[in-house]
This record gives structure tokens, C-alpha cells and sequence, in this order.
């Protein structure tokens, strides 16, 4: 299953191709559930990637997206900028507009941007900004940068996504802490989950969640964080005895638990720059009863918090 990409473009050595046969879910989604963290890349032919990035994906269109989104029964995706396309947002925001109103976006932007093609974008479904502190997929902005763009971004009602390690929560505290808008953090911060679940890295990332109540978190990708396993691979059964990802259960369970109505999940299709395996994404839906186990749970997880930040005007 190789997809080569076009264009001018080579994928980085050893990039894992996102998974072309994904099982059907055994968990049955809600009705109206939201993928609300995935992204599109590319087809780098129509909309290349940037100068400036970090990786070279494959391509994965926003066809074959919606494809996914059928086959495991989401109703609605919220497609992230991804960091191979910088600041360059026309193939997330060709995705929004072609959704036939089922995709909202988030986009990445710099401080040039004018206030019309801010308005552009929210017309295209763009209810966010990106602000990314992973080492290994960006160059910094500054963050006298980030905080006007986030003074400006917020009189739309736009929020701002956080992805950052865990390490680096308490350099960066104060920024997130002066943020005017929502703020939600991908991936939960990347908890290092070999370490205990109590102990001070967690427990910081609990404390930014219980004492600022405009935090929310993607309680997403267990199979970037998981050390130990069990893999949700191709081919495998759904139900194993033991699960999926059993060490990033009780880490995202409890933030499912102490925050329900600040919580979303998703996907991360096309699961850029994953190094050991690619999931199933099938298998992924059916790890989500593992850390949100009521349907109560799983509907505010996967439909009421997301139509809340991204449809508020059919709520
Ligand atoms: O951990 C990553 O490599 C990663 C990368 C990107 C991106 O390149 O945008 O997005 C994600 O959600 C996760």
C-alpha cells in the first residue's frame, strides 16, 4: 500500500502510509459524532506542502477523508492544519468548504494575516487557530506573535489548540494561563505515561484543567503515547481481552471523568510521523469505550462538547 506523493514531493524516509483497510467499529458511535481532530495532506500536487515544514507526509485527500468518516459512522469532522502545510491553510480549508457543511476547521496563521482573510476563512467553517510548540514540527513564533493573533482571533468567537510535551507545560503556563479565548490542548499534553499517574507531570496538567475552566483537552492518540501496547494493528481483532493502549487508559479516562463537558475525541487520520506502527482506525473508535464508559460520557465526549465549540449555532 504504497502512496506515493505527487507532485514534486518525497515522502520522508520511513513514513509510515496511514492504513488503507480499516476494520468496521465493533463500538457503535452516537448519532451526530464528531471526528473532531483529524487533517488533510495535500495532494501535494494541488495543494503542495511548505517550504518551511518539517516532514513530508503521503498524500491523503479530502475524499479519502470522508471516505473514513462513513466507514466508521462519524457524522462530522474538525480537520486540524497540519504542520507540513505551515501556514498555508487551502487544502484544510478546500476540505471545510467541500464538506457540504460537515467540517469545520483550524487553521495556522501569521501575524500578516488581514482581517479579511480571517472573515474568508470563518465563512469557509474555520472556528480556530493552531499554535504549536512540538520542537520536532515547527520553528517557534513568538509569543508576543501568537497572543495578538489570539486578541484577534477571539472578537470572531474562534478558540485557540495548544500542542505542546508535557516537559514543557510549566515554561510555557503563564502564555497559556493569559489566553483570552478557549483554549484546547491536543493529545492531553502528551503525558508521558511510563511515568505515574500521580505524579507532578500529570498532576500540573490536571491543575492547568481544574483551575482555568476555559481549558479543554483531545483526550486523542493513544497510539502515539502508549509505550507498552498492546498495538491496535491491522488485522487484529477487535475485543482483544486486554484492550488496546492500556497505559494511556487510565491517564485519558480520568480526564474524561473530571472534565466531561471539556473533553474531544479524534481519530488524528492521517496519524503524521507515527515511527513504530499504524493503527487500525477502526480498532481506534473501539478504544474509546476504555476511557469513557457511559454513553453519557460518550456523548458529550463525542457530540455534545464538539457541536458545542464548532456548530454553536445548532445547539
Ligand atoms: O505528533 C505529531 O507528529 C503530530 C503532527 C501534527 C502536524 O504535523 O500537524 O499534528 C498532530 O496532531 C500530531
Amino acid at each position: 500500500m504504497s502512496k506515493n506523493t505527487s507532485g514534486d514531493f518525497t515522502k520522508t524516509a520511513g513514513w509510515l502510509d496511514w492504513y488503507t483497510g480499516p476494520s468496521k467499529p465493533t463500538f457503535q458511535l452516537p448519532a451526530g459524532a464528531v471526528d473532531a481532530h483529524c487533517h488533510v495532506f495535500g495532494p501535494g500536487a494541488e495543494f503542495p506542502y511548505a517550504p518551511e515544514r518539517k516532514y513530508t507526509p503521503c498524500d491523503a485527500s479530502k475524499a479519502e477523508l470522508y471516505a473514513l468518516r462513513d466507514h466508521l459512522g462519524f457524522a462530522r469532522n474538525v480537520v486540524v492544519q497540519a504542520t507540513c502545510h505551515g501556514a498555508d491553510n487551502r487544502a484544510m480549508i478546500d476540505a471545510c468548504v467541500s464538506s457540504g457543511g460537515k467540517a469545520r476547521g483550524v487553521a495556522t496563521v501569521r501575524r500578516s494575516v488581514t482581517d479579511e482573510e480571517l472573515q474568508t476563512m470563518h465563512d469557509a467553517g474555520v472556528r480556530g487557530v493552531r499554535f504549536n510548540f512540538v520542537k520536532r514540527l515547527v520553528d517557534f513564533t513568538p509569543k508576543d506573535e501568537l497572543m495578538e493573533i489570539a486578541g484577534r482571533i477571539s472578537k470572531l468567537g474562534w478558540h485557540v489548540v495548544i500542542y505542546f510535551e508535557a516537559v514543557d507545560l510549566p515554561e510555557l503556563w503563564d502564555f497559556f494561563t493569559a489566553l483570552p479565548t478557549t483554549v484546547v490542548v491536543d493529545h492531553m499534553g502528551r503525558p508521558d505515561v511510563s511515568k505515574p499517574i500521580d505524579g507532578p507531570e500529570f498532576e500540573l496538567f490536571l491543575k492547568f484543567m481544574h483551575e482555568h475552566g476555559n481549558v479543554w483537552s483531545k483526550v486523542s492518540c493513544p497510539e502515539r503515547l502508549s509505550v507498552t501496547g498492546p498495538k491496535a494493528l491491522p488485522g487484529q481483532l477487535s475485543g482483544e481481552p486486554d484492550g488496546y493502549y492500556q497505559d494511556v487508559v487510565p491517564f485519558a479516562r480520568r480526564v474524561v471523568e473530571e472534565f466531561p463537558d471539556r473533553v474531544l475525541w479524534g481519530t488524528d487520520w492521517p496519524h503524521p510521523n507515527l515511527k513504530d506502527h499504524m493503527p487500525d482506525d477502526g480498532l481506534l473508535v473501539d478504544f474509546i469505550p476504555q476511557i469513557a464508559p457511559t454513553a453519557e460520557l460518550q456523548r458529550k465526549l463525542l457530540v455534545d462538547n464538539p457541536m458545542k465549540l464548532y456548530w454553536p449555532e445548532e445547539v
